[in-house]
């Protein structure tokens, strides 16, 4: 892997003191406003917004640019590409596919949706002045999809995971000319990643790591306290006009005093154990095969515990911080469901395929779980009769803070995971391939991080 990641992204490491930086020996990225003004330094807001409002009058599935480039012009992108610092582009011009959601009116109401067909991440003209073709769909279910008829000669793939292009071992065979997905969030699954491995001489698979994991343990430690003080079922009561106090009372507690245990402690899961300790829980608990160093478990005044059933059974409150690979799809099954404390509370804001939707739906009807909340789903943009969208504690009307995904799109992250995805094209593009090595989920054919599960290869036996 050292031959591909030949050094760190200083270019946007940020300039101020990191106050995470002594976590697990990760290096936290930590996003500075006028950092990303410096990457789009023509005001992106009022530039993005000046063309989203001619292209908002076509369906997003129509918003292909394939500007064929001339030959001679090319050979000016070439002397341009070398003084920006992008020397092999100048020899290689490839496709991008890009795959968000449509923002519609709200791109143009706010031009910070960064994450949209319409606003593009803000890298259609930067990557056009190099002389590469982006082709930017929301289409991407079935054969017939754009996304999947424009895959074919894609040399680069950029989906978030709100809107994730699915690329599966059979997408991934189609894709001759495919050397690099990219995530603009954090989270790969939706890339079959073992079969990534094996296509075209190793598919790189790189994410903006940390981009949004504070917007995403802000979301978890809100929709903690959302279920257990009951808040939807009040709130829809006070809007519908009603008073009846005893009727949401009867199912509100106090966060105080709980046990609290994090499935996972990564960048994600370690915030949301930081932040619950201003809230005096009887306990912080975390399982995970990386432990966090001993000082750090001091700091924040959290035990690991070995078996994930024997954390399980001491919770009140369990949230999933995991990714999604093999050993966690499905685990959230009702064998497990039935080994946590009755009356739980279950928050995932991890994956939507790490839990069994009708199991959890089954163990709050029963009573098994007193609430499940997050906001991801599979697939994604979930089914209308997806059972999650209304199942309740025992059908009285409360236990069930679910929301589309986003709580890793804030429009603070959307900047961030922007930034991120154009520092990962440009060294891809410049050929140096001097990726951040945090950000590499595979590459050259094998695993470059220990976070998707433990391998007799790959990541994990190269300390
Ligand atoms: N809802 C949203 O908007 C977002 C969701 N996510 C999800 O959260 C996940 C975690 O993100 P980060 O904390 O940044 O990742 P990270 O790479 O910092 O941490 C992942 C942790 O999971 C652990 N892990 C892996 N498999 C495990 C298992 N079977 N049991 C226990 N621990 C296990 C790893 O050892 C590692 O410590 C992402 O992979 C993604 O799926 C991430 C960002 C946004």
């Amino acid at each position: 892997m050292e031959e591909y990641v030949q050094q760190s992204y200083a270019k946007y490491q940020p300039s101020f003191p990191n106050r995470d930086s002594a976590n697990k020996g990760y290096d936290f990225p930590h996003f500075e406003p006028l950092y990303f003004l410096e990457i789009f330094p023509l005001q992106p807001g009022i530039m993005v917004f000046a063309r989203s409002v001619a292209r908002l009058a076509r369906p997003a599935s129509s918003l292909l640019s394939q500007r064929a480039v001339p030959q001679t012009s090319r050979g000016v992108f070439s002397q341009l590409g070398g003084a920006r610092g992008l020397t092999a582009s100048s020899s290689r011009q490839g496709k991008v596919l890009l795959c968000l959601y449509d923002g519609k009116e709200h791109a143009e109401m706010e031009p910070q949706l960064l994450g949209t067909t319409e606003n593009e991440l803000g890298i259609r003209k930067w990557i056009e002045d190099q002389g590469h073709t982006l082709v930017t769909t929301s289409d991407k279910e079935g054969e017939n999809s754009v996304f999947e008829k424009e895959l074919v000669d894609a040399e680069v793939i950029i989906t978030t995971p709100f809107h994730p292009g699915y690329i599966t071992a059979e997408r991934l065979a189609k894709a001759k000319n495919l050397k690099i997905c990219i995530t603009a969030g954090i989270g790969s699954d939706h890339v079959d990643l073992n079969a990534a491995n094996t296509t075209n001489g190793g598919i790189t698979v790189a994410e903006v790591t940390g981009s949004n994991v504070v917007s995403v343990a802000e979301h978890v430690v809100m929709t903690m306290l959302v279920l257990v003080r009951n808040f939807v079922p009040a709130h829809e009561q006070v809007a519908a006009g009603k008073w009846d106090v005893a009727a949401v009372a009867k199912n509100e507690y106090d966060l105080e005093g709980k046990t609290v245990g994090t499935v996972a402690v990564g960048r994600i899961g370690e915030r949301v154990l930081r932040r619950l300790k201003a809230f005096d829980c009887k306990e912080l608990l975390y399982f995970d095969y990386q432990p966090l160093k001993p000082e750090i478990e001091k700091e924040i005044g959290c035990r690991r515990v070995d078996k994930l059933e024997d954390m399980l059974a001491q919770c009140d409150i369990v949230t999933i911080n995991c990714p999604l690979h093999e050993k966690t799809r499905g685990l959230f099954n009702k064998e497990l469901i039935d080994k946590m404390k009755p009356g739980s509370w279950l928050v995932n804001t991890a994956r939507g395929a790490i839990v069994v939707k009708e199991d959890v739906a089954a163990a709050l009807k029963s009573g098994q779980l007193r609430g499940y909340g997050g906001d991801v789903w599979f697939p994604q943009p979930a089914p209308a009769d997806h059972p999650l969208r209304t199942a309740s504690y025992k059908n009285w009307g409360g236990g069930n803070a679910m929301v589309p995904h986003m709580s890793g799109t804030s429009l603070d992250a959307q900047k961030r995971y922007a930034a991120g995805t154009k520092a990962i094209l440009e060294s891809y593009f410049s050929g140096k391939h001097d990726y951040r090595p945090e950000d590499l989920i595979v590459i050259g054919g094998d695993y470059a991080t220990k976070a998707y599960g433990e391998r007799a290869h790959g990541g994990n036996n190269k300390k």
